[in-house]
């Protein structure tokens, strides 16, 4: 497995200069820098290029996340917006593949967060999302790229709340690069069981997020770590888990992702470094070993 970390831990725009954070993360002992594709829909072929050349230069992997708005989702009965959301995958898809990315994972398949002020209807956005997502996992297929649906809880999405309703869509879209995303933040407040649903989710886990009950930094809260190890060996998981962390109130992030206090407890810009340099030891530690150990 590969351990990496997403850039908004110390950010509170999406869009935000990723680049700095490559060197950083690799000062901190990840392997990974997990990107959002909000900075990705204006860059240029220059910057695209810095990037990708920063990043081979660290030795780090880049992998992409996204919160996808209102008007980019593959759900919606509106087909002016489907197209659109379609052209605007194909566009960020293709940018992956020149960045060397072979993972882009989040709600994908719908918009992120919810407005629950609108009428739901699960059914017929789903039936959209699997033809929608069938076409844009294809072209994800071409680039390389695995697109992986991430199960989120009831209060940001409602397409995929559990690992059992994100296999049945998976298997719906029939595409091999569509795949199934978990994050033990979402897992915790829907699934019966954390070993259950990762089990359940099987080969089909495509990309991991990692995060506390209350999104702090793993080793920081009440998650069952060494379970979630053990049945990610169970199933052979050898991709990515990726830290999630969100502990600064403020911004555009701190409002998507409802953070409406300083988790950090006011932690320096050292500080906040210094957890995540623990974190992932922490995690490498407690996730190694033979798939029966459960120490
Ligand atoms: O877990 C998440 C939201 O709660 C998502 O992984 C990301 O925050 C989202 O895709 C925004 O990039
Ligand atoms: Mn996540």
């Amino acid at each position: 497995m590969k351990y990496g970390i997403y850039f908004a831990y110390w950010e509170n725009k999406w869009g935000a200069d990723q680049r700095k954070y490559i060197e950083k993360v690799k000062k901190l002992g990840f392997d990974i820098l997990e990107i959002s594709c909000a900075a990705l829909k204006d860059i240029s072929k220059a910057e695209l290029t810095a990037f990708k050349e920063e990043a081979k230069a660290q030795g780090i992997t880049l992998t992409a996340g996204y919160g996808p708005s209102a008007e980019e989702n593959l759900g919606s009965a509106d087909e002016t917006v489907t197209k659109h959301a379609i052209e605007f995958y194909t566009d960020i898809l293709k940018k992956l593949e020149y960045l060397d990315i072979h993972t882009i994972g989040g709600g994908i398949y719908s918009y992120w967060p919810v407005d629950y002020t609108k009428p739901i209807d699960k059914k017929g956005d789903w039936e959209r999302s699997v033809k929608n997502v069938r076409t844009v996992s294809r072209i994800a297929g071409e680039c390389g790229v695995d697109y992986c649906l991430e199960v989120l809880n009831r209060f940001e999405g409602y397409l995929l709340n559990t690992a059992k309703e994100a296999v049945e869509f998976v298997k719906e879209v029939d595409v091999p690069a569509a795949k199934v995303m978990l994050d033990t933040f979402h897992m915790n407040i829907e699934e019966d069981s954390m070993v259950d649903a990762i089990l359940t989710a099987g080969s089909r886990l495509g990309h991991f997020h990692v995060g506390e009950n209350n999104r702090r930094v793993p080793g920081k809260g009440n998650m069952p770590w060494c379970e979630i190890g053990h049945a990610l060996r169970r199933i052979g998981y050898d991709k990515n888990v990726v830290m999630e962390p969100f502990v600064l109130d403020g911004g555009e992030v701190g409002s998507d992702i409802k953070i409406w206090r300083d988790l950090s407890n006011s932690a320096t810009k050292e500080q906040l470094d210094e957890d995540a340099r623990n974190s992932v030891a922490y995690l490498r530690y407690v996730f190694s070993g033979p798939a029966s150990d459960y120490r």
